[in-house]
């Protein structure tokens, strides 16, 4: 297993290239599926995640080709099997969202439900009602969800869904699946984040009906056929919150080239708040720090867009973990998301964590240690906080990390850290 070496102590410094969303990119690959023309996508990040994306439609009959610019190609026309087999599916929750263009275009999906995680339960309920309101009938067994339409049904029927509680992939599969249902569709309590947009943007370019993505109320007026479409995945918000996390920590003044200030209002409010100076700037952020030891800790709680997000919670962490003052971090998204804290500790970090809250005392300073990744976000936490702790830090089972940023330590090397890949 890959591990990641770094030696903390250095400021960061120059410009940084933002990938295109994972979070975006994934349901993207999956709206592909929905019409026999080629679909075009620019900006896809070379991330693991996408790799297993692209493995599981394979897996279907479809034909994608990848490039190294991060164009993909992909000719959904052979489409035979509606099928997301466990194997393929066990390491990525994404999966699930080939459940909706798979019964939007072929009538029928048996898709394994997606395979345990560190951070919570995620069940998949909300997916499962939203499309039996459009008609599916859905059965759960065998740790497959087996859909269906109904005998003499050609499409799903639009309905009116109101989701217990706001769900990102959940709104994916449902604005997917709506896009070729008969008749219209409206998605009360719907997600708002970017990648939702994006997504909606994409079914638009293929011919979809959409309106108030964005919103918390989307309409979709179903159509009968989507065509091919060249869209151009949004830049990811999660990283480029990451690297200003990481800059604001380590001291520095760096430029993240096609990041989006507007999607990140809730994490950079807090990081001015901290201390540090964020703008946006043309084509991209520029955040300037005096580093983490002169910034003030700050506390947050997570919410839905837009609100602060649940992605950014551990990297804001780690930088709490350094600065003055103490904080107190909520996690009301999922259960268990805290799984970074024991070894922030390890790194010398004051933290208490009482369910869904950590309070946070900043140290003048973190010691480099030997300490695991344990999800995607929490090994970018340790990824920051092993940029600012004396000495050498070994992060193991970068794995996760893989799963969700492209490059991650070229891009930190290009601005000035000391961090390599040990290769096992
Ligand atoms: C691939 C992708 O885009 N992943 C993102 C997506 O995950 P994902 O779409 O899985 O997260 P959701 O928005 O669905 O989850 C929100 C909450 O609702 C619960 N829930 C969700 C669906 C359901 O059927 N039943 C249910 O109980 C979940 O357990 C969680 O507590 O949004 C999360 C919240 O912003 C992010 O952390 C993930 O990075
Ligand atoms: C939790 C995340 O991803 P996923 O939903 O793919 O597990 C994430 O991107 O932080």
């Amino acid at each position: 297993m890959d591990k990641l070496l770094i030696r903390g102590g250095r400021s960061l410094q120059g410009e940084v290239l933002v990938s295109g969303a994972k979070n975006a990119a994934l349901p993207e690959l999956c709206a592909a599926l929905l019409t026999a023309e080629p679909v075009t996508l620019l900006n896809v990040p070379q991330l693991q995640d996408v790799s297993t994306m692209l493995k599981l439609i394979r897996n279907m009959g479809v034909v994608a080709e990848r490039a190294d610019d991060g164009t993909v190609r992909i000719d959904a026309s052979g489409l035979n099997t509606p099928e997301a087999p466990y194997e393929l599916v066990k390491t990525m929750r994404a999966s699930v969202l080939a459940l909706g263009p798979l019964l939007a275009r072929f009538g029928e999906a048996t898709v394994s439900l997606p395979g345990g995680c560190a951070i919570g339960s995620r069940p998949v309920d909300q997916h499962i009602k939203g499309l039996a309101a459009m008609g599916a009938e859905i059965v759960v067994e065998h740790g497959y969800i087996i859909a269906k339409l109904p005998a003499g049904w050609k499409r799903l029927k639009g309905a009116r869904i109101t989701t217990d509680m706001v769900t990102v992939t959940g709104t994916e599969n449902f604005l997917m699946a709506a896009a070729l249902a008969e008749g219209e569709t409206v998605l009360e309590n719907a997600a708002q984040e970017p990648e939702i947009s994006d997504l909606a943007e994409m079914l638009i370019a293929m011919g979809a009906k959409i309106e108030g993505h964005g919103t918390s109320r989307i309409r979709i007026q179903g159509v009968e056929k989507l065509h091919g479409c060249t869209h151009r995945v949004v830049a990811d918000r999660i990283e480029a919150g990451t690297f200003l996390c990481a800059v604001a920590a380590t001291g520095g003044d760096v430029v993240l080239r096609h990041g989006r200030a507007d999607h990140l209002d809730a994490v950079i409010e807090k990081l001015r708040e901290a201390g540090a100076d964020v703008q946006a700037v043309e084509g991209g952020i520029r955040v300037k720090s005096p580093g983490g030891a002169t910034l003030k800790a700050q506390g947050f709680r997570t919410t839905e867009y837009p609100g602060f997000p649940t992605d950014m919670q551990a990297q804001f962490m780690a930088l709490n973990c350094i600065a003055q003052g103490t904080a107190t971090v909520t996690e009301t998204i999922f259960e268990n998301r805290f799984m970074h804290v024991n070894e922030l500790v390890r790194l010398g970090a004051k933290i208490q964590v009482d369910g869904k809250v950590a309070v946070i005392e900043g140290v003048p300073r973190l010691s480099g240690a030997t300490v695991m990744a344990t999800d995607l976000r929490a090994s970018a936490s340790l990824v920051i906080a092993g940029l600012v702790a004396d000495g050498e830090t070994v992060l193991d089972r970068i794995y996760h990390l893989d799963r969700g940023y492209d490059c991650m330590e070229a891009k930190l090397r290009g601005i000035g850290a000391d961090i390599e890949r040990v290769k096992a």
